[in-house]
């Protein structure tokens, strides 16, 4: 198990070409958010692009589409319900990330569902929250694409059957195997499993552990994966400088906000750029 350093940073974040637009830079597909967790998909996405992703669509729930374009307006929204935006949407972007605020009741299934069928083998899927949990309860085949999973231990138990205290590096690994992509099993030291090896993430800091954390992770991964090719780099990059921001922060303050970690992307990628 290789320890993260802020190496996979001079290695991932590149600097912009100047011949380079918006097209450049990778298009995210956001889709989760329900009527109670609008809050969620807004910070997946509002990661997203502050880390600086060229185009997001968010695919939610109408009832946050103003709190999200107040907030965001950088953002385009769609309703996951529709099935013809959600093909279109789905199939345009690089990178698509389902799960934040989902939810687990039979919209959210369907919704899962629809992404599941739409997605195509070279795009980039990033699993999080109520996808895995709702995978799990539905034992749902997984699409051929390139797969990231980012359980925390208790999803991860749900998906792989393997209790907590039984997750060791052996037995994670064997389960990656048969999922296939890529699996970031989060916890105060985030473990990392990859077709190419495993990484553990020793940044970060008990001020991260506030409701939203990772639901912010997941718009980073999915910024990080749109823009920069490397997609293992990339994703082990977005954990990295997610922890780190974090430790920045908490030599100052006792609890680290989701949403001041996405504020500091912009300059941490800035002085982190090769
Ligand atoms: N503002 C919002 O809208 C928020 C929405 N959220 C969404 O709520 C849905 C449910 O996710 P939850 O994770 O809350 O619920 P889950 O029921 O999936 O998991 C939480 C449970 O797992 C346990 N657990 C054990 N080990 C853990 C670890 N290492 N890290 C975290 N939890 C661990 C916790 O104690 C807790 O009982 C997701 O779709 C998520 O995206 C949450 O992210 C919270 C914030
Ligand atoms: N004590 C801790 N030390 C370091 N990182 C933590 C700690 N607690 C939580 N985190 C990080 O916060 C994130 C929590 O993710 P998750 O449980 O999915 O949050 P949510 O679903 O509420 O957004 C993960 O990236 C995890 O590594
Ligand atoms: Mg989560």
């Amino acid at each position: 198990m290789e320890t993260l350093t802020d190496n996979i940073l001079a290695k991932t974040i590149r600097i912009r070409p100047k011949e380079s637009h918006k097209g450049t830079y990778g298009r995210v597909c956001l889709v989760g958010g329900n009527d109670h967790f609008g809050g969620a998909i807004l910070m997946a996405t509002e990661a997203s692009v502050y880390s600086g992703a060229g185009l997001n669509t968010t695919l939610t729930d109408p009832s946050n589409f103003v709190s999200l374009h107040s907030r965001l307006p950088e953002a385009m929204v769609a309703d996951f319900t529709n099935r013809d935006e959600l093909t279109d949407l789905v199939s345009a972007a690089n990178t698509v990330v389902v799960g934040p605020g989902l939810g687990t009741d039979e919209t959210s299934l369907k919704v899962l569902q629809a992404v599941f069928n739409t997605i195509a083998p070279g795009q980039t899927l990033i699993v999080d929250g109520s996808a895995i949990t709702l995978i799990s309860k539905h034992e749902l085949k997984l699409p051929q694409a390139k797969l990231v999973f980012t359980p925390h231990q208790m999803e991860w138990q749900r998906l792989s059957g393997i209790q907590i205290a039984d997750q060791t590096d052996e037995a994670n690994e064997t389960v990656r195997k048969q999922l296939g992509g890529i699996v970031v099993v989060k916890s105060h030291q985030t473990r990392i499993y990859t077709p190419t090896g495993s990484f553990l993430n020793t940044a970060g800091t008990p001020a991260q552990a506030t409701g939203g954390m990772g639901d912010t992770l997941a718009g980073m991964i999915g910024g990080f994966t749109a823009q920069f090719a490397n997609q293992t780099n990339a994703v082990l990059a977005a954990v990295y400088a997610h922890s780190a921001i974090a430790d920045e922060l908490a030599r100052h303050q006792y609890v680290v906000l989701p949403t001041q970690i996405i504020h500091e992307l912009p300059r941490y990628m800035h002085e982190h750029q090769h």
